[in-house]
């Protein structure tokens, strides 16, 4: 135990292992102590595609997204509903990852015009296509109705009049959900909760008198010639363990839906359970089984609707993270290595630090959300000893932390490739130029072969903006 590191992070027996749930199925380590995936060595990635790198297995990929599709369905089959798989494409999507999607025969959850775009260069079928944002321009909204967008998911009482006034002049319907603010607190970092009350997404539920924001939505998509209100929607806010935010945010929307039917003699069809669901990325992370996320979500359904006397409507979610977020880890090349005293005097603590190629600009999680995540020797084994270390990357400020807390073997050194692991959702997609860094390319790696399917940007592309 060392003063200097958390609790969760032991020192490892064998510092070369692998920790089995953070990474790829397909994700080995040969003896010689070199990561691959499907068959593949990192460094051979490394070398033909430069670093830093995101590394995707593809068969991991569509793995998990047929498990969320299989298990969500055979659950709900089980209480005599139908489950439908949105991949939330905010986590990660480009025309290639939309397509693996399609053929797995899930839906596509959207967010503004550049998702729907990449949907649409994908072939990706619009009816299969969800519309979120809280602040959805004329333009998103056009585009989704001319597309064919199977639901736009509104989150406001003045989205809903522009997204009629759009559907009148087309002379179109337009499929629409509410999105509701089920006043759950997750349990999650701040930035990322997303059903209470004091923050921007979803109609409010809440009342002191009159009607609630939800039910003026509902009265008035129901009594629209140009609204079809197909549902509700509530999405509890990412990166959570917690069973209870789900089921009371499921039990709320199901109450509502029969206040709905109350009120206007109407039973809507869709419920929308949102994502969320957490992913290991340390010791500390406990993520649930998918089937029993599902199982879970069936019974409060079935037991809320049958509270109700309401049959019970199709449901979906929109796991982004927990599809993408393991099938990906980012290579990066180690630089210099610096040794900081912690404490004073001979013997006293010190911590390495291992900077990397990359950083901030391909994964600014750590420093927008104290994010932990875990790091290994990608290029070869070590015998030495495990050393308290953190990786950082090279972009001008102190917070620029990849990796916080990490026992890395004592001779990692310039040159080393190292891996870090479940970087799949929010990395890449949250990517920046900060320092005029190009961001790094996504490759592809399927039965031994890899495949670029989102190039490095280069340094013309830098400039490609700046007018000169
Ligand atoms: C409406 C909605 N659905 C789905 C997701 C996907 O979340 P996650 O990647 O945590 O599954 C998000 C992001 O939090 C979201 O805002
Ligand atoms: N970007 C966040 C998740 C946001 C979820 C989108 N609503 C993260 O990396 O954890």
């Amino acid at each position: 135990m060392n003063a200097h590191a958390p609790a969760w992070l032991t020192v490892p027996d064998d510092v070369n292992a692998l920790r089995p749930d953070e990474w790829a199925a397909d994700v080995a380590r040969s003896a010689a102590g070199e990561v691959s995936v499907a068959g593949l060595p990192a460094a051979e990635l490394a070398r033909e595609f430069g670093t830093p790198l995101f590394v995707l297995s593809e068969e991991d990929f569509r793995r998990r997204a047929r498990l969320f599709r299989d298990t969500f369905a055979e659950a709900f089959k089980r209480i005599g509903a139908e489950a439908e798989v949105y991949y939330a494409g905010k986590s990660f999507l480009c025309t290639e990852v939309a397509r693996w999607v399609e053929s797995e025969g899930l839906g596509l959850d959207t967010c503004s015009a550049g998702e729907m775009l990449v949907a649409r260069r994908a072939g990706f079928p619009a009816a299969r296509v969800a519309l979120h944002g809280n602040n959805k321009s004329a333009a998103e909204i056009a585009r989704a109705l001319d597309d064919g967008v199977g639901r736009i998911v509104s989150d406001s009482l003045d989205e809903l009049s522009l997204v009629e006034r759009i559907a009148r002049e087309r002379g179109v319907v337009a499929p629409v959900m509410l999105r509701l603010k089920t006043g759950v607190q997750a349990h999650t970092h701040e930035s990322i909760a997303t059903a209470h009350e004091d923050q921007k997404f979803g109609l409010s539920m809440a009342s002191d008198e009159g009607r609630s924001e939800a039910h003026e939505a509902a009265a008035r998509a129901i009594a629209s010639e140009h609204l079809e209100l197909l549902g509700v929607h509530a999405h509890v806010g990412s990166q959570i363990f917690e069973p209870t935010g789900f089921e009371q945010s499921a039990a709320r929307l199901i109450a509502f839906l029969a206040e709905i039917r109350d009120e206007h003699g109407v039973e809507l069809s869709e419920l929308d359970l949102g994502g969320g669901h957490g992913i290991a990325y340390t010791p500390e992370d406990t993520p649930r089984p998918v089937a029993e996320l599902a199982e879970a979500s069936a019974d409060v359904v079935a037991r809320e609707c049958a509270a109700h006397s309401l049959a019970v409507p199709s449901v979906s979610v929109e796991p982004g993270r927990a599809i993408v977020g393991p099938t990906t880890f980012t290579l990066y090349e180690a630089g210099t290595v610096k040794d900081v005293r912690l404490e004073s005097g001979a013997g006293g603590a010190v911590r390495r630090y291992v900077a990397v190629d990359g950083g901030m600009s391909d994964n600014p999680r750590p420093v927008l959300y104290g994010a932990d995540y875990s790091v290994t020797l990608a290029s070869r084994t070590s015998a030495a000893e495990p050393v308290l270390s953190r990786v950082v990357g090279k972009h001008c400020e102190s917070g620029d932390i990849v990796v916080r807390y990490a026992y890395l073997p004592g001779d990692v050194a310039a040159g080393d490739l190292l891996a870090v692991p479940a970087t799949g959702a929010y990395c890449w997609a949250l990517s920046s130029n900060y320092n005029y860094l190009p961001r790094p390319a996504v490759v592809a790696v399927r039965g031994g072969e890899a495949r670029l399917i989102v190039r490095r940007e280069t340094e013309d592309d830098l400039l490609a903006r700046d007018i000169g």
